[in-house]
């Protein structure tokens, strides 16, 4: 485990291109342990590509990454070990069971096949899905997959984690639940990287808020900070007005005429 305050993530002028299209206009970033960075902005502005890049799914960027400290570059896999990640999207092997599926995953980080047993069986007893661990994962409901998820990345006892829109159909009481683990995880020294939309909640849960707008990082603080320097109160209004977003009233209207038109 990293020490609380100890630098795990050093992004220097990263820049990326999918064909002509710049992606990645030079990203800077210096990310400490212990630290819960909501990583925001609008569609397409860039957020999944930089985690995919750190979790080493992307390659022909430029600039330099560094994960505890190992460039990236150099391919190493011990890195990976350290880290857990929530897709917003997963192919999951759905044909098979949860205990399947959780060991599997628990095997690939090389962890004992008893132990991970276990610890899968407890953690989805506690999430409140105990009952369905020898279920196939194509009868779960979508917060049921979603809770596999969330324990799969979380199995080897990761110090980064990345989530992008880890509540995505979790219900009220497994939110809170939720909520608590990652300020518990991040008291702990780990680093949560918290991918998402809703606005209330990153406000909430962020020690440290990171917006980026066309592949560029456009606001970097702590919520208390963004409100100083922008005069907003929410973090959603702050997220308008940094995007230069101010027009959903009239977009509504003409999405509604259009929906009228005969
Ligand atoms: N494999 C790819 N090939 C071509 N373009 C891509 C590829 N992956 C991403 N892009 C483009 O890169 C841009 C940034 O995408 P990215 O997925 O990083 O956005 P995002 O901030 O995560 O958005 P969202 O909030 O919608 O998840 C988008 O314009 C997207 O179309």
């Amino acid at each position: 485990m990293n020490k609380e305050g100890q630098s795990v993530i050093s992004i220097k002028d990263l820049k990326m291109s999918f064909g002509d299209k710049e992606v990645l206009r030079g990203i800077n970033l210096e990310v400490e342990s212990g630290q819960i960075i909501g990583y925001i902005g609008p569609n397409g502005a860039g957020k999944s590509t930089t985690v995919k890049i750190l979790l080493g799914m992307l390659e022909g960027y430029q600039g330099q990454v560094k994960v505890f400290d190992n460039d990236i570059s150099s391919k190493s896999i011990e890195y990976k070990k350290r880290i857990g990640y929530v897709p917003e999207t997963a192919e999951m092997y759905d044909t098979l069971t949860a205990q399947e599926y959780l060991t599997f995953i628990g095997e690939i980080y090389g962890l004992d096949y008893e132990v991970v047993n276990k610890k899968a069986e407890r953690l989805m007893s506690l999430f409140g899905i105990g009952d369905v661990y020898h279920s196939r994962i194509t009868s779960f409901s979508k917060g049921m997959k979603q809770k596999v998820l969330i324990i799969a990345s979380l199995l080897h006892n990761p110090d980064i984690l990345f989530f992008d829109e880890p509540l995505s159909g979790l219900d009220a009481n497994s939110v809170m639940i939720f909520k608590e683990i990652i300020s518990e995880l991040a008291a702990q020294g780990k680093t949560i990287f918290y991918s998402s939309h809703i606005m209330e909640v990153v406000e909430k849960i962020s020690h440290r808020i990171i917006l980026i707008n066309g592949g560029q990082i456009v606001a970097d603080g702590t919520f208390g900070e963004l409100q100083k320097k922008s005069n907003e109160g929410s973090l959603e209004n702050i997220f308008n007005q940094l995007t230069g977003f101010n027009q959903y009233k009239e977009i509504a209207s003409d999405f509604i005429s259009v929906l009228e038109e005969g």
